[in-house]
C-alpha cells in the first residue's frame, strides 16, 4: 500500500471537502480512490480538490476537483475556501491564483479567517450551461417535476458558474420539498446534457436567500458554494433581490456580491477536520496521529 500523498478532511459549511495535496507528483486521484474514500464513513465526503503543481505561469496551483461519485466538476466554492485555508496555515501567504478547468480563481484569506473567492463571471447563454436544446431567455426554462398538472416544482432560473446549475423559486419554507426525490431526477433530465446541480430557493428579503442544494455526483449537501451564486445572481437577474445578497444554506451563511464588473465574490469560512495520508490509485488511507497539546 503506497500511502503517499497527504489530504486534510475539512468542510466548508458542512459541504465535506477532502483536500488532496498531489504537488510534485504526476499522477491523479483515480475515479476508483476517489468512490472508496467515500465509502468510508470517517472519509466520507463531497468533493475532493486535488491541488496539483501550477501548470501555467502567474496561478499558485491547478485544482482538480472529483465528486463523490467519481466524476469531475468544474467549479466549487466551499472546497475552494478549504483550499486556501489549508495552503494559507502552510506557507503563511494570504492570495492565491488558481487554475482550474473552468479557468483561473482568485481567493484571499482576510485577517477574521473569513475567505473570499472570485468565482468569476456567470454564463446564461443555453449553449454555455448547457441545456440540451435552445432556450432563448434561462432567467426561466419549461422543466417541471412533480405531477404534470399540479408540478411542485417548476420553472428553474439556469446558470453556469463554471459548472451548471438550476434554480426553482418557492414562495415556503425550502425544506418543505423533497429534495432527495426530486433531486436526482433532476440532475439527470435530458435537458441538463452534463447533468446539473438543483438546487429550492426562497427571497426572504431584498438582500437575502434560503437554499438547499441537490448536486450533482454528490446529492444532498449541507452547502454549496456555486449554487449560492448560481442562485444570487439569478435572483438579481429576475428583479428579485439587489446584486449583494446573504444566502443561508443548512450549514450556515455565505455572502455573495455579484460586482459591477460581472464577476461574483463568495465569502464564507472554513474547517480542518483531520489529516491524513492515503493512495490517489486506490484511496486506501491512514488518519495522521494527532500531536498532543
Ligand atoms: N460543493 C460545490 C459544488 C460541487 C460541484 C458540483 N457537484 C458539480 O458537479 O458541479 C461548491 O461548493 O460549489
Amino acid at each position: 500500500m503506497a500511502l503517499e500523498a497527504a489530504f486534510a478532511k475539512m468542510n466548508g459549511l458542512g459541504n465535506a471537502i477532502i483536500v488532496a495535496d498531489m504537488r510534485g507528483r504526476a499522477d491523479r486521484v483515480t475515479p476508483a480512490a476517489a468512490r472508496a474514500l467515500n465509502a468510508d464513513p470517517d472519509t466520507r465526503f463531497d468533493q475532493i480538490m486535488a491541488i496539483h503543481d501550477p501548470r501555467v505561469a502567474g496561478t499558485h496551483n491547478y485544482i482538480e476537483i472529483f465528486n463523490s461519485d467519481g466524476s469531475q466538476a468544474q467549479a466549487c466554492g466551499n472546497g475552494t475556501r478549504c483550499v486556501v485555508q489549508a495552503l494559507a496555515a502552510e506557507t503563511g501567504q494570504k492570495t492565491f491564483t488558481f487554475q482550474t478547468v473552468a479557468g483561473i480563481l482568485n481567493a484571499e484569506e482576510h485577517e477574521d479567517g473569513m475567505i473570499s473567492v472570485d468565482m468569476g463571471k456567470p454564463r446564461f447563454g443555453w449553449q454555455e450551461i448547457p441545456l440540451a436544446e435552445e432556450f432563448r431567455d434561462t432567467r426561466m426554462i419549461e422543466l417541471q417535476a412533480g405531477p404534470i398538472d399540479a408540478p411542485v416544482l417548476h420553472s428553474p432560473s439556469v446558470a453556469s458558474m463554471g459548472n451548471p446549475h438550476a434554480i426553482f423559486w418557492v414562495a415556503g419554507d425550502v425544506n418543505d420539498y423533497d429534495l432527495e426525490r426530486f433531486g436526482p431526477l433532476l440532475e439527470n433530465h435530458p435537458v441538463f446534457p452534463e447533468r446539473a446541480n438543483i438546487s429550492i430557493a426562497r427571497v426572504t428579503a431584498d438582500d437575502a436567500l434560503t437554499l438547499r442544494t441537490w448536486e450533482r455526483g454528490a446529492g444532498l449537501t449541507l452547502a454549496c458554494g456555486s449554487a449560492a451564486c448560481a442562485a444570487a445572481v439569478s435572483a438579481a437577474r429576475t428583479g428579485r433581490t439587489g446584486r449583494h445578497v446573504t444566502v443561508t444554506v443548512p450549514g450556515g451563511t455565505l455572502d455573495i456580491l455579484w460586482r459591477q464588473d460581472d464577476h461574483v465574490i463568495m465569502t464564507g469560512p472554513a474547517e480542518w477536520e483531520f489529516s491524513g495520508r492515503f493512495d490517489p490509485a486506490t484511496g486506501a488511507w491512514e488518519r495522521e496521529a494527532e500531536e498532543a497539546v
